[in-house]
């Protein structure tokens, strides 16, 4: 590209002037829980859709691939997020289901990083989300599935001005 863009790359900001601060052994152990109020918190300073993570998968010969998706709920199966089957994600995750999920809230300068197994949840409650997402008219969709990310581990980032950016990794108790 040119000169100009590479200046102009450059050239803009990266975090904004205020940071919160973030000291991991004051966190909550139970990462859902700092999650929920990390989403709290960028959801209060505006973000657009702060539920929106890039999902990466792989295909069968490991060449990776992403987009973003919408976050649909964290229990104990794991980060729920729903798509079509037949989609791409939907047929790399038939031939590999490991994935990995980034989220970025820039007015906090914080991303989370999760990544795991991914398993498929159940006809019902796939066609549940179905059936609630905006825009539903009734019909069915028997290619829309909901699967959950088991987490193998969740990263909490935290940026900072003097560039000592906080990493607070989080292996899930079943896991240690
Ligand atoms: C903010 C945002 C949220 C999205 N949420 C979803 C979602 O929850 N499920 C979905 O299937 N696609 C969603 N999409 C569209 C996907 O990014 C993608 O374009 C589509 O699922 C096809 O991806 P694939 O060809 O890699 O399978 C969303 C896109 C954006 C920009």
């Amino acid at each position: 590209m040119s000169e100009s863009f590479r200046e102009r790359l450059r050239a803009l900001p990266d975090f904004p002037e205020h940071l919160p601060e973030f000291d991991p052994a004051a966190a909550p152990a139970d990462p859902a829980e700092l999650f929920r109020q990390w989403l709290d918190a960028a959801l209060e300073a505006g973000v657009a859709a702060p539920n929106a993570f890039s999902l990466a998968t792989v295909d069968d010969e490991g060449r990776p691939s992403s987009r973003m998706l919408i976050l649909k709920d964290i229990d104990d199966d794991g980060w729920h997020f729903a798509t079509s089957r037949t989609s791409r994600k939907g047929l790399e995750l038939q031939a590999n289901p490991h994935a990995a999920l980034n989220f970025y809230w820039p007015p906090q300068g914080r991303q989370v990083r999760v990544t795991g197994d991914v398993v498929e949840l159940s006809a019902e409650a796939s066609a549940a989300d179905w059936h609630s997402r905006p825009g539903a008219d009734g019909s069915d969709n028997p290619d829309w599935q909901l699967y959950a990310v088991r987490p193998r581990e969740i990263e909490f980032w935290q940026a900072s001005h003097d560039r000592r950016h906080i990493r607070h990794r989080v292996v899930p108790e079943n896991l240690r």
